[in-house]
């Protein structure tokens, strides 16, 4: 067993996992892989599980299999190094033994650039230094730098942060970098185990047999083509959104070709952005892409020897067919991108670089799933049932921070993932929230118009407010509400704010001052630095109430304050003109006595602003008051079953979850296949009851009865959860009895038939709806 106590707690929770069946024994095979190391695993492994034996003997055989199948031919020598190690070695290889060979061999690759071959006519040179002239020299000769290309470096007397990149400096302080900085490329390194070696991220699904397979086929193929100069026609691996080495998927196969590798990273604001107006590149995220993409040129120097060829461009197709021309790449390698307009550039890319003769290839690698490869089998009707509040202190930094790395793929998410399986026993909410960044995108692909349309079409007709002034003031950290300008506040300066505060500012803006969520889907693009189209769409539709899934809740600007900042830290460092405050008002100056006020030194309405808006019970009720005007025109947009709001399932989804037929068979008069999607229960009581005074259903969450709404339901799932485990013993010791009573031949207990059920009768969600019924026969 591992020597650390650190490893023998890691390997004890492992085994657990597996045996509670949340994960596979192939998964657990490759974690202890990567924790004890090869060598350990392989002499270890056999006696640690062999405990086993008696108790599972099914898992165990499956255990010892992997084992063998993954030991008996691999020889543990020095070569078979994890995933960073072999792509720190094949890189380095890739220059030198091609610079190497040139020197020993005499002689000239056949394929030098076209350029390469203009301007050293006379001359022979390695390959390796033309490859590296070609990515210094290319955006000299083609072009002038200053209109198209982005060289990001200092020593070759060229900006660094060209105009199109640049953010707009009048706009925008200087982020405070000591808050929210970019990472060191150590930073984004695996983590390493006992023997100093990385985590082997190539294989998503652990598969054991097939890391073996991969890891043979690419030492065979590097060796393979390094021996045939003839061959030797570059790749190009195109970066986009995956600005990082480790756990690349392009560059991996990239690499395995064996053949020189190009970096390439290519700008095109118009393409980036698409047609509706996403504002896919706001000022806050060009800001990181610069910074991101000078480490990543940086690393490339600085440890290959390579360098990234940068380039703006207006059309990205152009811009690689002449690439391909200059350097004679045969192939180019992307990771995918799944904004629905990026995808379409990309089968456009493909298609003309078939033409050519040239390869696009396609890796996945942003999300953890596929969103085209994601799947509606087995999704029930069931609804959320214990969903946990949204909850997060904005005076500690308790979440990761790491959204615009995970944007610009600076990290995967895989390596998140792995991370979060090993470094924390349980983090169900963390990991739920990666789901949601995949969920992101999944509807992005169902939904392209989400940046700009309501996902619930009769939505479109809602009245929105269009003062300019509530706006601004919101935008500029002016509202009167301490908690709402220190958020804002904090974006400005920084590009971020964390979740909890996105929140706040979003029902700020759509139910207190109803301002259309489209401003604030568009300011968020400019100011965060981690502005992106699919989650920042999904999350204001969702907050606009016109999402798929709309929030159960309004946030309270002062009330929310008690949960996520209650002794007032962090209004005080975005508002320092209320630092003063004692912390009883620091949420509400207007009601602090003007004693208190005056040795604050705070003078509402000269240095911290009036409340723009004072009734917030009666905005709110305005605001329900719109929504409930949108669902009484529009009828047909509600399940007359339910009272949920329905919305119309793109025909490819129903052809994939019902059938060839689905498209034909169940439409309406909309022309549409609706479907009934989760609707606040407030909007359907004032429906029904329009001139109701009450409001049973109220929404906004109050701070303290959210804690408690958060007590209440972790003591209710641990309930539950025992309840069922209970259960579930119960009815093993039942069935070993009956087993027993079967072999010996003995008559068989009665059976009970007061059962009680893992998932109780009253759960409504359970049921379907006679609606669906109806319309599925
Ligand atoms: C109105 C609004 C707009 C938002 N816009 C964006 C945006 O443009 N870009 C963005 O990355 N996040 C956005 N979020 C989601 C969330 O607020 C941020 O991802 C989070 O605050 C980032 O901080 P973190 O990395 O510490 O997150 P953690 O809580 O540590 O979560 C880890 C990662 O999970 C993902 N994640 C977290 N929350 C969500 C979510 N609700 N939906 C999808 N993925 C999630 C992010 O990639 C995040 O980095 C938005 C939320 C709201 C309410």
């Amino acid at each position: 067993m591992a020597d650390s106590g650190y490893n023998v707690s890691q390997m004890k929770v492992l085994m657990e996992e597996m045996l509670s069946g949340s994960i596979e024994a192939d998964e657990y095979f490759c974690m202890v892989l990567s924790l004890l190391g090869r060598h350990r695993t392989c002499t270890q492994l056999p006696g640690m599980v062999k405990g086993l034996r008696e108790q599972n003997p099914p898992l165990y055989s499956q255990l010892i299999h992997i084992h063998s199948e993954y030991f008996q031919k691999e020889p543990l020598d020095s070569e078979t190094l994890d995933c960073d190690i072999d792509l720190e070695l094949a890189i380095a290889l890739s220059l030198q033994e091609n610079s190497s060979r040139e020197q020993i061999n005499g002689v000239l690759t056949s394929i030098p650039t076209q350029r390469y071959q203009r301007d050293n006519k006379d001359s022979k040179i390695s390959y390796s230094e033309a490859l590296k002239k070609s990515s210094v020299e290319s955006q000299n000769i083609e072009k002038p730098l200053s209109t198209s290309d982005v060289i990001l470096k200092d020593n070759l007397g060229t900006r660094l942060t060209p105009d199109r990149l640049q953010i707009n400096k009048e706009k925008r302080n200087e982020p405070d970098h000591s808050y929210y900085g970019q990472p060191e490329p150590e930073d984004c390194v695996l983590p390493l185990n006992d023997n100093g070696n990385l985590f082997d991220m190539e294989s998503p699904v652990f598969n054991s047999s097939k890391m073996k397979k991969s890891r043979r086929g690419r030492k065979k193929k590097n060796s393979a083509i390094l021996k045939s100069p003839g061959t030797m026609r570059p790749v190009l691996v195109w970066f986009r959104r995956d600005l990082r080495l480790h756990d690349n998927p392009a560059l991996i196969a990239a690499l395995e070709r064996g053949v020189p590798v190009i970096p390439v990273f290519l700008w095109s604001l118009s393409e980036e952005s698409g047609q509706n107006f996403t504002l896919a590149s706001g000022g806050a995220t060009k800001y990181w892409l610069h910074h991101a993409l000078l480490l990543l040129d940086e690393t490339l120097k600085n440890r290959f020897g390579s360098q990234l060829i940068c380039r703006v461009t207006e059309s990205c197709v152009h811009e690689l067919a002449t690439l391909v021309k200059e350097t004679g790449a045969a192939t180019v390698i992307v990771n995918s991108v799944y904004e629905p307009w990026l995808k379409e550039r990309d089968d456009h890319i493909e298609e003309s670089l078939k033409k050519q003769r040239v390869v696009f290839k396609k890796c996945h690698s942003y999300c953890l799933y596929e969103p085209y490869s994601v799947s509606t089998e087995g999704v029930g009707l069931r609804g959320v049932k214990h969903y946990e509040k949204e909850s997060g202190r904005v005076d500690k930094p308790y979440t990761s921070h790491i959204s615009p790395y995970l944007h610009f793929g600076q990290i995967s998410p895989r390596t998140v993932l792995h991370e979060a399986h090993f470094t924390k026993k349980n983090v169900p909410k963390f990991l739920r929230k990666l789901a949601w960044r995949d969920l992101a995108y999944w509807l992005l692909v169902l939904f392209p118009e989400m940046p700009t349309e309501p996902v619930r079409p009769a939505y479109k007709s809602q009245r929105w407010c269009s003062n300019q002034i509530y706006l601004e003031a919101w935008q500029k950290g002016k509202t009167g509400y301490p908690l709402v300008d220190a958020a804002m506040r904090e974006l400005w300066l920084t590009g971020w704010m964390n979740n909890y505060s996105r929140h706040v500012v979003a029902s700020f803006l759509v139910a207190y001052l109803h301002i259309h969520w489209v401003h604030g889907y568009r300011w968020f693009q400019d100011t965060l630095v981690d502005a992106d189209v699919a989650i920042n769409a999904m999350m204001w539709q969702n907050g606009g109430m016109s999402g798929l899934d709309h929030w159960n809740f309004v946030m309270h600007p002062v009330d929310a304050a008690l949960t996520c900042d209650p002794y007032g830290t962090y209004t005080r460092k975005w508002c320092p003109e209320l630092a003063g405050l004692p912390n009883d008002y620091i949420h509400k100056p207007w009601k602090c006595p003007p004693a208190h006020l005056r040795r604050a030194g705070v003078i509402l309405g000269e240095n911290y602003p009036h409340r723009l808006v004072m009734d917030l019970e009666e905005r709110r009720e305005q605001s329900l008051k719109d929504v409930v005007e949108v669902r009484q025109k529009h009828v047909e947009y509600i399940d007359e079953f339910s009272g949920c709001d329905m919305i119309p399932i793109p025909d490819h989804l129903l052809a994939s979850t019902l059938g060839h037929s689905g498209g034909d068979v169940i439409k309406n008069q909309t022309g549409c296949f609706l479907l009934p999607v989760i609707t606040r229960k407030e909007f359907k009581y004032k429906t029904l009851q329009p001139s109701a005074k009450d409001n049973p259903y109220n929404t906004v969450l109050k701070g303290y009865v959210g804690r408690k709404r958060d007590e209440t339901i972790a003591y209710m799932n641990e309930r539950h959860f025992t309840a069922s485990t209970i259960n579930e013993v119960a009815q093993m010791y039942d069935r070993r009895e009956r087993t027993t009573r079967l072999l010996e031949g003995l008559p068989l207990p009665k059976e009970n038939k007061n059962k009680s059920r893992r998932t109780t009768k009253s759960d409504s969600f359970t049921v379907i709806p006679p609606a669906y019924f109806h319309l599925a026969n």
